[in-house]
């Protein structure tokens, strides 16, 4: 066999490895969280477009939450603010919202755009649509931070009413309250009050770092399999900063509330998404209730 008939079968291979996993997930709902670095890098943003899109052609039904945090901050500092968080969470006065909520919009377009570049339908919406994300004002241990929403109620059925008619929902992290004023959301917030309403298969967060560390210093560190207690232990011994910590508490929230699979994944690698699914690698961090394996049975 020549060496091109080889490269033919080794690709023709991986298209067979991936059947079980297509046959799995068919129409099932996975809610894609898009934020970090792959967001920023014009390249990645490409790829992780073309694996949300690959999902839905395949016969998944994708949902994309995106963030925009580092956006945000540029715009912030570009207006003469200086972006400041509490927990992971921005400190949102009424300037900080306006300009949140215009860059939000922005990059909610921009996604639209890449994904109708690809032949496939996206619907671009804010949580102000259709009332599709109401939320009450949030705290931060205790302290008042601005226009922060929690997530109160979803109308999921938007997003059932687009999936049906095979558009592929791409939803920005902006809410109102009782009152119709605007929130921000935290997009890891947004995304997992998502993926419980719809009960999605997979939610899968995808960042900036490799996954979770148990020494954020040391890369050795890496865990493949976290399990629920575990994951609160490690909070509480203070291991765990920044935006990791409403992520790992969302990741804790969709598992205990009916979503199957939750993952942190690095979103700079080129199309971790096609490899957590379709392949046995198992990158990221795997969180997991009681005593199951991040891998199914057969694998
Ligand atoms: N134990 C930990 N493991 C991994 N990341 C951690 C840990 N503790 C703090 N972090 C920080 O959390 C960040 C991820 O959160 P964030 O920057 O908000 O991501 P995103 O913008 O994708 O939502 C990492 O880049 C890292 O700096
Ligand atoms: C309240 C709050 O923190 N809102 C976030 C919303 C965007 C976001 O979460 O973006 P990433 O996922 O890219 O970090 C913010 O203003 O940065």
């Amino acid at each position: 066999m020549n060496e091109n008939m080889q490269q033919y079968l080794d690709k023709a291979q991986v298209l067979i490895e991936a059947l079980p996993y297509i046959q799995r997930f068919n129409r099932k709902i996975i809610v894609v969280k898009y934020g970090g670095s792959a967001m920023v890098d014009e390249d990645l943003k490409k790829q992780v477009i073309e694996d949300v899109t690959l999902l839905k052609l395949v016969g998944f039904k994708p949902i994309i939450v995106h963030g925009g945090g580092k956006e945000i901050s540029k715009w912030v500092g570009k207006v003469g603010m200086e972006p400041q968080f509490i927990n992971g969470l921005r400190v949102t006065d009424a300037d900080t919202m306006e300009v949140a909520e215009m860059v939000l919009g922005k990059v909610n377009k921009s996604l639209v755009q890449h994904v109708e570049e690809l032949g496939v339908r996206a619907i671009g919406i804010s949580g102000k649509d259709g009332g599709l994300l109401r939320v009450d004002k949030k705290l931060s241990g205790g302290e008042d931070i601005g226009f922060v929403g929690e997530v109160k109620k979803v109308n999921a059925d938007i997003l059932y009413d687009l999936l049906e008619k095979d558009f592929l929902p791409i939803v920005c992290p902006v809410g109102m309250d009782d009152d119709f004023n605007t929130y921000n959301i935290n997009a890891d917030d947004a995304a997992c009050a998502i993926a419980r309403a719809v009960k999605a298969e997979k939610l899968a967060f995808l960042t900036d770092i490799e996954g979770v560390y148990k020494d954020p210093e040391d890369p050795k560190t890496l865990i493949s399999e976290l399990r629920v207690d575990e994951a609160q232990k490690l909070m509480a011994d203070g291991y765990i900063g920044g935006g990791m910590l409403p992520k790992l508490q969302n990741c804790i929230d969709a598992i205990e509330n009916g979503v199957s699979r939750v993952h942190i994944l690095d979103g700079r690698i080129p199309h971790c998404l096609l490899l957590e699914i379709f392949t046995n690698r198992g990158i990221g961090t795997a969180i997991l209730n009681g005593e199951e394996s991040r891998y199914y049975h057969g694998e």
